[in-house]
């Protein structure tokens, strides 16, 4: 098996620290591959050869910049089949979640490749005679991207793709977890920029750990600003690097999003939304909906229908045709999910379906969804991320006490509630405390053109995707001309 390299300055090189297996979690016989581990000193010379790229990258026209995004998403969506599976054989996340990813990816780059062509500034009379002004937009740098293992292409993608839109260069650090969709997408991009006679250096990949690779690019000072995606805890530990030495940055943390189900709600469609927000993915999306809070009239005929539904959900390898929910990224992540589990049946919760480990034909890191019914939102299972499959069922009275459970949290990244009410609808849409509300839909599953994060500890900075990156991955310039 060829070990996958490191992208530095337009070339592949080994890395300084040897390689990294890559485990498929479906069956931990299996090795994905051998990924480059790189060093500081590699960290390093890719921003030094981002930084060198970025005069001549910055000056390109839009055509070459959309030319370059439009030829990745191209071949994403060509090649979706087989990225998406080896997307679902590193993460663990079913093959048609995987090849949704994929194509979700695609579908970003010739976004953002359309994106290239409408920044738009502004110019406006000046309150001073016979003086022009204009605001315009320009590129920041060299941008280093952050990236965690639960989306390892998507968000990616929604990271590099604005970057290089708007004529800044990038050094990728992925999640040393699960490389290897993010080493594909690198390989395609290499290729679409030397298409085009793009300098070495404008987009750089560096995979290794993130104490070692990560913390390299928070503290270079040629790192004008960097996009994090992760945990609570590395996430301060970016905005402390970055404030120090005045670099800008982005934070997406993770959430503990509330479902509320009203009594009025169409059971059918509550119950799809539910599990489809809770437990689909394994639960290891930011978006997932950990707290079920439900009102009374409804509660027990909603517990049933979700067990019920459970009970017909098939946990199992990855790339299984009959699989609906794949394995637990890792041992580490099993662990957490287990303990979590744990912590809810001695805080008093009940459970109501699942939370044991399951056997399959191969060893593998397979949970069964867990929901617990009882739960209160003062729980640890109700404040803390979990990351997992595991959810609880928090009743409510009404409406208005539903509302303040829900908000009633350190996070604020999705929301959702299941309704036939437009008045409860509509009020929960303008007094829910989050950065992306849904209604009648599951908290996760995004779309990949409006803009996407949170508030309260969920993000932090500019939103991301859509129109709305242009926020973060550009700077504002205003000129003044006499005439
Ligand atoms: N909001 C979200 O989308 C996500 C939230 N999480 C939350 O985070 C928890 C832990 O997951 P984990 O993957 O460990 O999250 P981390 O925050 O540790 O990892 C996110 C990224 O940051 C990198 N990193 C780690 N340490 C540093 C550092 N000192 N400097 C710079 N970069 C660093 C990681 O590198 P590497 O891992 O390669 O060493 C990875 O690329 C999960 O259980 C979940 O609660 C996790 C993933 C996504
Ligand atoms: O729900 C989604 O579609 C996106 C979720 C996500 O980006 C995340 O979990 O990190």
């Amino acid at each position: 098996m060829t070990d996958k390299l490191n992208l530095i300055a337009g070339d592949w090189v080994a890395g300084d620290n040897g390689t990294t297996a890559n485990i498929n979690p479906s069956d931990v016989t299996d090795t994905v591959g051998h990924y480059a581990s790189g060093s500081k000193a590699q960290a390093e010379a890719a921003i030094e050869a981002a930084a060198q790229a970025f005069r001549l990258w910055s000056r390109t026209t839009p055509q070459v910049r959309h030319d370059v995004l439009e030829r990745v998403g191209q071949e994403l969506t060509e090649r979706r089949e087989e990225i998406g599976t080896l997307l679902a054989r590193e993460e663990g996340k079913t093959k048609a979640e995987g090849i949704g990813e994929t194509l979700r990816a695609a579908q970003i780059f010739k976004f953002f490749a359309g994106e290239t062509l409408r920044n738009a500034g502004d110019l406006l009379d000046s309150v001073r005679p016979g003086v022009e002004t204009t605001v315009t937009r320009e590129p920041l740098g060299v941008i280093g991207l952050i990236t965690p293992w639960n989306f390892p292409i998507a968000i990616p993608a929604w990271k590099i793709a604005p970057a290089l839109a708007y004529g800044n260069t990038v050094v990728l650090k992925p999640a040393d977890l699960v490389p290897g969709s993010a080493w594909a997408l690198a390989e395609i991009i290499d290729r679409a920029l030397k298409a085009v006679g793009a300098p070495a250096g404008v987009f750089n990949l560096v995979m290794g750990p993130g104490s070692v690779v990560g913390q390299a690019i928070l503290e270079n000072r040629k790192v004008a600003a960097v996009s994090f995606t992760g945990s609570v805890g590395t996430g301060a530990r970016v905005a402390q690097a970055c404030v120090t030495r005045g670099a800008r940055f982005q934070l997406e943390m993770g959430g503990k999003n509330p479902m509320v189900v009203l009594d009025d709600a169409d059971l059918t469609t509550a119950v799809e939304a539910c599990v489809n927000g809770a437990f689909f993915s394994t639960g290891q999306r930011c978006t997932a909906s950990s707290r079920l809070i439900v009102s009374a009239g409804i509660h027990d005929r909603f517990v049933e229908a979700v067990v019920k539904r459970l009970e017909g959900v098939r946990v199992g390898h990855a790339l299984a045709a009959d699989t609906h929910i794949g394995p637990v990224v890792d041992a580490r992540q099993l662990a957490q999910d287990e303990e979590y589990v744990a912590i809810g049946k001695a805080e008093g919760a009940e459970l109501a379906f699942g939370g044991k480990r399951l056997t399959r034909d191969t060893d593998g890191f397979y949970l069964e969804p867990a929901l617990f019914i009882g739960a209160t939102n003062q729980m640890r299972i109700s404040r803390e991320e979990i990351f997992g499959p595991v959810a609880s069922v928090i009743k409510v009275a009404d409406y208005d006490e539903a509302l303040a459970v829900a908000n009633d949290t350190e996070f604020g990244l999705s929301a959702g509630i299941c309704t036939s009410s437009l008045k409860a609808a509509q009020h929960f849409k303008r007094n829910a405390e989050a950065g992306m509300v849904m209604v009648n839909l599951p908290t996760a599953g995004v779309d990949y053109h409006v803009p996407f994060g949170g508030r309260k500890g969920s993000s932090y900075g500019p939103r991301e995707q859509g129109r709305y990156a242009v926020e973060f991955y550009t700077t504002v310039k205003t000129t003044y001309t006499a005439g």
